[in-house]
């Protein structure tokens, strides 16, 4: 069925096939950039590189390697620690291939580590060094699906060791003594798709990178660090963050890519639905990226349609399916979806379907973004903002190859950040990649992390500097009251006879996971975070699964059981949460006249409360309360005050508002839900990673409040980044607001998709106020209306006085 390449036309052609038909009033598209070809840049193969390796490269097809390569491997070689940071399919494997594969041959003891954050990538890694055959490597992985048996072996004679950073954490140092003959030669350690250790989880990794720096040390190894990025801002710093040690950066790339039509797209407002109060809605990203797929492979271009969640992955393939059926049923089994949970297998015959141009059209999660070797596609679409710049450039880069043009289309979905985005192409086209967001010094993740170190070897005084200097003496103290730690002169030892590791979870997904468990069959489905079970599976959750719908009848967080039946209803449900916060230690707080920023610690306390039944159109067909208990979760918030004075004082005053009092707590929670959405932009999280609560009048601070929180305990940096980019923060949030087009509120610009109020009550053109308010404010005075290039004069609020 494969046949030859059906694809004939340009991209800009395949652009207006998409658009065909639709009335130009309608015109999705708000803005098409054209991004010129690269030429590559070659090489000679380094001099110290081993021969047989270069030959094995050669013959996978790597005639001669680009420049960026050569340097990162070079780097590597002579013993520096390096991080690649480049496009998507830019050969970031070869570059830390040719040196590790170069000193496994040369000393036949030395040994290495690759990580990767999923068991897929890594498999796809050893697949890549095991074809090519060379003598003596002796790869193998080591993760949870290794059998014992061949753990042993792995243990006592592998050479290069394919892990993720959960196995290093409970599998590899908590029992480092069996691995001792792996350790004292231990000559490269390799972080791949490094960007991805953000938040919670990219603390944790940072410290469990220092634990195996300092367990290879006490073998007696000084292993160099080779990491590899996607291109991502100030890549050297993230590094240094992330193993504890400087790094020299490449980010020079000098691989080929092809000519790429960068497309925006913003769905309709459909006139006749209604969302939540009443308020317009647009069609679904989903569904519009479910047309634009079809038509696609009706035009034969091979493409891949990114989504955000598995149920979006399997529903956009579905509806291709459903439309292409009437079209040509023969072009509906040319489409398939793609994500995590399929079997190896499953995903290998995926990909090379799609390769060969058997499959045209493939809707996925992220799962495709990591490291699989798919590129040169026809299109790419992208139904959602995928939360980074890093991972936005990593998706549409699977499109184009040398010497012809590809089409990437954005489809916004209802939501501030993807109007903002659509309405503001430079802030997405044009913009440097964001660093990545991690905080190592967050006590509740060195706190477990330090116990697992202090398990592993007694920590010593000396040894805390890497650990984070003072954060960390304070943190080994406090577990040393807890009878955690004993101090002894020779350091601190950890007093248990069980290993903390397999206490500590470094996912930060909090403790114990739910099961999720059909009735009937007893049938284990999958787990979901405790933190997030009251959300994804509370009485009344529609949950899919492997393409299969479920609905939940129970939930026993005590027992850690959701109970679910299979059922296919024809709406998606969800949850609804009220949230409370207290002020318990601020950190920093500035006075901008009747304006405060603060940053510090809260307690949220937060209960979901109900849920909403949405059919997949986007409309609403009801609310149904819920009984689910309360938790506290002690995090970081950067918020803001307003005082009476200015919120509602004589507005011919300067920079008063003349706000009328029942019209604040709508504004507030209108400027809030906006922020939420747009804090993404700034602090590489997702706008489920943080939350808000804005009050009127808030006990702690005595006045008009509005607080945006990190969703983890202790916090991941995001808060921290909101408030050290308060300004420009402030300023996006007020331009996705005005650049949506409804007109009282709608999920594109206030209204928020788990706000416990059902979206009550919400004041649009508040909000532009009081945001107006605290930029005229952080500026000094300046009218913030009048252009952000002043808003952004002010970037850094703490450098200036109040
Ligand atoms: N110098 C080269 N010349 C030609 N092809 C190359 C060269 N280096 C690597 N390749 C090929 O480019 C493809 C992509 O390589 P690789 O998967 O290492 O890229 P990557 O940068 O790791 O990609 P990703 O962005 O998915 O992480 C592979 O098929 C590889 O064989």
């Amino acid at each position: 069925m494969s046949g030859p390449r059906l694809r004939r036309l340009t991209a800009e052609q395949l652009l207006s096939r998409v658009t065909a038909g639709i009335p130009d009033e309608r015109n999705p598209v708000t803005h098409v950039a054209h991004l010129p070809e690269r030429l590559p840049r070659h090489a000679s193969w380094p001099e110290w590189a081993c021969a047989d390796v270069v030959e094995a490269l050669r013959r996978s097809g790597v005639e001669r390697p680009w420049t960026h390569q050569v340097e990162a491997a070079s780097l590597a070689w002579s013993g520096h620690d390096v991080v690649i940071s480049t496009g998507t399919a830019s050969g970031k494997s070869m570059a830390y291939q040719l040196p590790v594969l170069s000193s496994l041959l040369e000393d036949p003891k030395a040994t290495a580590l690759y990580l990767a954050p999923t068991k897929a990538l890594g498999a796809d890694q050893l697949r890549s060094v095991r074809s090519m055959g060379l003598d003596g490597i002796r790869p193998a992985s080591y993760d949870g699906d290794t059998p014992i048996p061949e753990r042993n072996w792995v243990r006592d004679h592998a050479r290069w060791v394919f892990t993720n950073p959960d196995m290093l954490h409970r599998g590899v140092l908590s029992t480092h003594a069996r691995w001792a003959r792996f350790f004292r030669k231990l000559t490269y350690v390799v972080v791949d798709e490094c960007h991805g250790y953000r938040g919670v989880f990219g603390s944790h990794v940072a410290l469990l990178l220092r634990r195996l720096r300092r367990v290879a040390r006490h073998y007696g190894a000084d292993p160099v660090f080779v990491l590899a990025s996607a291109t991502t801002a100030q890549p050297a710093e993230f590094a240094a963050l992330l193993t504890g040690a400087p790094a020299a950066a490449v980010v020079d790339d000098a691989s080929p890519r092809g000519a790429r039509t960068v497309a925006l797209w913003e769905p309709p407002l459909l006139d006749e639905l209604a969302g939540e109060n009443g308020a317009p809605v647009r069609r679904s990203a989903g569904a519009e990226a479910a047309r634009i797929l079809a038509d696609l492979v009706v035009e034969g271009a091979r493409t891949l349609a990114f989504v955000r969640s598995r149920r979006g992955a399997e529903l956009t393939s579905l509806g291709a399916k459903r439309i292409l059926t009437e079209v040509d049923a023969e072009l509906s089994g040319r489409v398939a979806a793609y994500r995590a949970g399929y079997l190896p297998e499953e995903r290998r015959a995926l990909e090379a379907a799609l390769l060969s141009g058997e499959l045209l059209g493939v809707a996925t999660t992220n799962a495709l973004e990591l490291g699989v070797d798919i590129a040169g596609l026809d299109a790419v679409v992208l139904a959602g903002y995928p939360g980074t710049l890093a991972s936005f450039w990593q998706q549409s880069g699977r499109a184009g190859r040398a010497g012809d043009d590809a089409l990437v289309l954005f489809v916004a979905r209802d939501d501030p950040l993807d109007t903002y985005l659509v309405h503001h192409p430079s802030a997405l086209l044009e913009r440097p990649v964001e660093t990545t967001v991690l905080d190592p010094a967050n006590p509740y993740v060195l706190a477990p992390q330090l116990a697992c170190a202090a398990a592993e070897l007694p920590l010593k005084a000396e040894e805390l500097d890497a650990f984070g200097g003072e954060v960390a003496r304070e943190v080994v103290d406090d577990l040393v009251a807890d009878r955690m730690l004993r101090r002894r002169p020779s350091g601190w030892y950890w007093t248990s006879r069980d290993r903390p590791q397999h206490e500590v979870d470094i996912r930060g997904s909090g403790g114990e996971q739910v099961a999720v468990v059909e009735a009937d069959t007893s049938r284990l489905l999958g787990t979901v975070d405790p933190g997030g079970a009251c959300h994804t599976v509370h009485p009344g959750a529609v949950y899919l699964h492997q393409g299969s719908s479920y609905v939940v009848d129970e939930l026993d967080l005590e027992s850690g059981l959701a109970l679910v039946h299979a059922e296919d209803p024809e709406w998606n449900t969800s949850a609804r949460e009220v949230v409370d916060i207290a002020v318990l230690d601020t950190v920093h707080k500035q006075a901008y006249g009747g304006v405060t920023v603060g940053l510090g610690e809260v307690a949220v306390t937060s209960q979901v409360v109900g849920y909403l039944r949405r059919l997949p159109s986007g409309e609403v067909i009801d609310h149904v309360p819920l009984d689910l208990p309360e938790r506290v979760l002690r995090t970081r918030a950067v918020w803001y005050t307003i005082s009476d004075a200015l919120l509602s004082g004589d507005d011919r005053a300067p920079g008063c508002a003349g706000l009328e009092p029942a019209r604040i707590p709508g504004a507030l929670h209108a400027a809030e839900h906006a922020a939420i959405g747009l804090l993404p932009l700034f602090a590489t999280c997702d706008r489920w990673d943080i939350g808000g609560v804005s009050t009127a009048l808030h006990a702690d601070t005595g006045e008009a409040t509005v607080f945006v929180h990190d969703g983890h305990p202790g916090g991941a940096g995001f808060a921290d980044r909101g408030f050290s980019a308060l300004a420009p923060w402030l300023a996006a949030t007020r331009e996705a607001i005005i650049a949506c087009a409804c007109p009282a509120g709608c999920p594109s610009c206030v209204q928020s998709p788990k706000c416990g109020n059902g979206n009550e009550p919400l004041d649009k053109a508040g909000a532009v106020t009081v945001l107006d308010i605290v930029l005229g404010a952080l500026n000094g005075g300046d009218d913030a209306r009048y252009g952000h290039s002043v808003v952004h004069a002010a970037e850094d609020p703490a450098a200036k006085t109040g």
